[in-house]
């Protein structure tokens, strides 16, 4: 016996610290950090990740022994380990909250609780109720029961009443396994090799295939793949070629040895095998260029450089340079986004350059293409599922380290990367890079600032309208700053317009909820056959339904807030919870037929302008018209095609959509985006306004945006038509600044949750005195936060405002200890208290 080896270990549950264990002997040689290995806890096992290897000072004969090593290497690389430390800690959640959001499905396990019967025969019973009888007859029958198979309902009290009584009696045991998390047979892929894609190539490929049915397959394939574009990495599933493409699986193996198709395990949607060259880059313009040689002086020297550069100027151009640059040097680039939904562009534009070298990390993909990403990424390419052998993955050329520009949501800074070069956050200033729920409640940008620094690769921050942390931290010099002030090429930034809607009231010159001017405007604009975007930041068709005459207005009864009434199926529901109730036919108080809907949305506005320009065609983007798969794809496609010239949306159409003939854009009440009781308030109208007004004239027509509102005096407006980010970023700091509000200052928001008001009462009472006496009047509230109830919990929100020369890590230490205190209070412990560091 060596001397004895002790680890940590980092579990997937709620748990602050990392566990210790003993080391056997034979697992020695083989313990390193970010191994996943199986270790007893209570009565159970559990897959874990060690976490410290040698830890000192612990007795050998109270702890437990690791029982074995799950994967050989280790799933969680030293880079990830390190910015799982710094999330835990920033952002006040544990390390098991890191593990579940890290691993993929593939690599996860699953516990089972089995019931097994302890005699083979059994001996003489003492008389017992019946359900217990009936319970170890059917066990005696099986020999082994899954638990869940044995009981009517998860926790079905009789039940689990007649097993404790057969447990006790030594007539049954419970027995917990382990299992790695089934992951669905990957699926196969076909491509096309890019030889018979290119000219004349289809002809002669046909020419030398005899065979009928391999005739008729390939040229199925080609077909398909000519639809999707014709591009190489473009996939079609085997399942369709053996279905639609008439196809037998010897047709598809004769055909895979003539080189003709090649086998693939993924969607195009994800990546593929070829190793292709890149493609041509555009050349870039003068200021492009300048601005590129700026940003690579910036990179060697600043962390972190932020482009700010005005919608349309290139932005994306100049990434794709830096993007080429860094593979050359055989480096990976992460490419973050806000929203994922919404990146077909962005794809098209970069897979047009780089081909299969692209790779998407997206919430679309199954569970064994995200752990096939995943595993390639860490160097365990196409092998990820080597336990799971019932599932063979089908071998692919890929490159083992998986593809060389991964392109993800906020998510992607939570990858392995073994070579990375350059990290990209495009739309930097996008509040959908922090998630609220669940925990880790984390920045996707701020975590990829920290990530680049951890592993010592620049970060570039890109957008038109950067966030006021960001802009301020660039002109303190913290990071380093590139402007590029125009448009590429001809294009000019757009002509901003105010209309004043109580004015257009007053006048006659408004019909529903448009100025006569918008109506002209878009009128104008399809007879030049151009085309428009409105936008109407709310979904649905009205969001109150509300009876004239007593005031009564629909309310969720599982949350305070009013219901949306949806044209679709004609109701109300709740944008909340998701309750649906039947629109009313008469005032539920006061019994008169006066309800009236109030307030616009998305679907109001499509329907005001069908029945106002019934020659216009119009297609919807908000989260009803894109919660399917491709929803998102096929508004935007049809949008880009000309099928559709009137593009209406919520904050989706504002999101770095690059559209060539969209000439005007309309705001429908701008005063709803600025009479928010939230301090970031005017930065988001502004960004908004600017974003979507970005998306009129990118090319050689000049753009115009028209914003309706009631109260056009205010600055902001002229902040937006004068496309003037610094009067924005100057009126905005100082303002941020007075009242001691970020950057000048940090937010933590502590929610705490149940579903009796007055244990949340106690509980934000208790927590806000214990946190007063150390914080004094840094704690505000609590106080009900603008929803006081949702999914029937109520809610209240303690807010810490903490200055910047107070140390951050200092509070959050008595932040923990006072939530600790609270939990152990009488009647407290049931409610859910989350806190929320930096919320926006
Ligand atoms: N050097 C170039 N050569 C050819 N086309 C270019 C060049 N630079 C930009 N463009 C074109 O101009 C349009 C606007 O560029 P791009 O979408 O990259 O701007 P952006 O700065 O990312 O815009 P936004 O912030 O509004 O999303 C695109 O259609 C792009 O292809
Ligand atoms: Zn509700």
């Amino acid at each position: 016996m060596g001397t004895p080896l002790y680890i940590s270990v980092v579990l997937p549950l709620a748990l602050s610290t990392p566990y210790t264990y003993a080391v056997p002997e034979e697992l020695k040689g083989q313990m390193v950090r970010g191994l996943q290995v199986l270790v007893p806890l209570g009565e159970r096992l559990q897959a874990g990740i060690v976490w410290q290897v040698g830890v000192n000072g612990l007795d050998s004969r109270t702890v437990r022994k690791v029982q074995a090593i799950l994967d050989p290497t280790p799933v969680v690389l030293e880079g990830q380990l390190q910015l799982w430390e710094w999330m835990a800690e920033y952002y006040c959640c544990t390390l098991g909250d890191m593990v579940r959001a890290t691993l993929p499905a593939g690599l996860r396990f699953d516990r089972d609780a089995y019931v097994c019967a302890c005699y083979p025969e059994l001996p003489p019973l003492p008389s017992m109720p019946f359900l217990a009888k009936e319970m170890l007859g059917r066990v005696q029958l099986a020999k082994e029961l899954k638990l869940e198979l044995l009981l009517p309902v998860k926790g079905d009290r009789d039940y689990m009443k007649a097993l404790k009584h057969l447990m006790d009696l030594g007539l049954v045991a419970l027995e917990e396994r382990i299992r790695r998390k089934s992951t669905p047979r990957a699926k196969i892929y076909y491509q096309v090799p890019r030889r018979c894609l290119e000219r004349g190539g289809l002809k002669e490929v046909l020419q030398n295939v005899k065979h009928k049915g391999q005739h008729r397959a390939f040229a199925y394939a080609f077909s398909r793949i000519v639809e999707m574009g014709g591009a190489t990495m473009a996939s079609i599933s085997r399942g369709e070629l053996l279905t639609q493409g008439q196809a037998t699986p010897g047709i598809l193996s004769a055909l895979e040895k003539k080189g003709l198709l090649i086998r693939t395990s993924f969607d195009s949607a994800f990546y593929t095998a070829e190793n292709e060259e890149i493609g041509q880059l555009t050349k870039l313009s003068a200021p492009q260029q300048q601005a590129l040689e700026q940003l690579q002086a910036s990179m060697r020297t600043h962390g972190v450089t932020l482009l700010h550069g005005v919608t349309g100027s290139g932005k994306t151009e100049i990434y794709i340079h830096l993007i080429a640059k860094t593979l050359a040097q055989g480096k990976q680039v992460l490419y973050l986004l806000p929203e994922i939904a919404l990146t077909e562009q962005i794809i098209g534009r970069l897979r047009a350059v780089f081909g299969s070298r692209v790779g998407v990390y997206h919430s679309r993909l199954s569970d064994s293409e995200r752990t096939s990403l995943y595993n390639a990424l860490r160097g365990m390419g196409g092998r990820g599922n080597h336990h799971d052998t019932s599932s063979p993955i089908p071998e692919t050329s890929s490159s083992p380290q998986g593809p060389d520009i991964i392109l993800c949501a906020r998510s992607g800074v939570l990858l392995p990367f073994s070579r990375l070069g350059l990290v990209i956050v495009d739309e930097e200033h996008e509040m959908s890079f922090k998630q609220s729920s669940p925990a880790p409640r984390y920045h996707g940008r701020n975590a990829a600032i920290v990530l680049g620094r951890l592993l010592g690769v620049p970060v570039l921050l890109g957008t038109a309208t950067p966030a006021v942390e960001s802009y301020r931290n660039a002109l303190e010099g913290k990071y380093g700053l590139v402007e590029l002030t125009g448009r590429y090429g001809l294009s000019m930034l757009p002509e901003v317009e105010l209309v004043d809607m109580a004015e257009a009231r007053a006048k006659n010159l408004a019909r529903g909820h448009f100025s006569v001017v918008l109506l002209d405007a878009v009128e104008q604009a399809l007879r030049d056959n151009y085309q428009v975007i409105l936008f109407q930041n709310r979904r649905g068709y009205a969001p109150y339904c509300q009876c004239a005459d007593c005031g009564w207005v629909a309310t969720c009864p599982n949350c305070d807030v009013s219901l949306t009434y949806h044209r679709v199926g004609n109701a109300l529901h709740c944008h909340y919870c998701g309750h649906v109730a039947p629109l009313p036919l008469e005032c539920p108080e006061c019994h008169r037929h006066s309800l009236y809907l109030q307030g616009l949305g998305t679907q109001r506005v499509e329907e005001e302008l069908t029945q106002l320009i019934p020659t216009a065609s119009v297609g919807r983007l908000d989260l009803d018209t894109t919660k399917g798969a491709e929803g998102a794809q096929s508004v935007i496609g049809q949008f880009s095609d000309g099928e559709i010239n009137v593009l209406i949306g919520t904050q989706m159409v504002a999101k770095g959509l690059d559209f060539s003939r969209v000439r005007l854009v309309g705001i429908l009440n701008a005063d709803a985006l600025i009479c928010m009781p939230d301090f970031r308030a005017t930065e988001r109208a502004f960004q908004l306004m600017a974003q979507v007004g970005g998306r009129a004239g990118r090319r050689e027509t000049l753009g115009r945006v028209l914003i309706q509102t009631q109260r056009p005096e205010q600055p902001i407006f002229t902040w937006v038509a004068q496309h003037s980010y610094t009067a924005f970023y100057q009126n905005t700091i100082a303002e941020r600044e007075a009242l001691g509000y970020p950057p000048f200052g940090h937010l933590v928001a502590i929610m705490l949750r149940h579903g009796k008001q007055e244990r949340v009462d106690a509980a934000a009472a208790y927590l806000a005195g214990y946190l007063r006496q150390q914080l004094g009047d840094m704690v505000l509230g609590p106080q009900a936060p603008l929803l006081a109830r949702v999914c029937r919990e109520f809610q209240l929100q303690i807010l810490l405002k903490i200055p910047l020369a107070k140390s951050l890590a200092a509070v959050r230490g008595i932040l923990l200890q006072a939530i600790t205190s609270t939990r152990a209070q009488k009647g407290c412990s049931t409610v859910k208290i989350t806190v929320d560091v930096d919320p926006v």
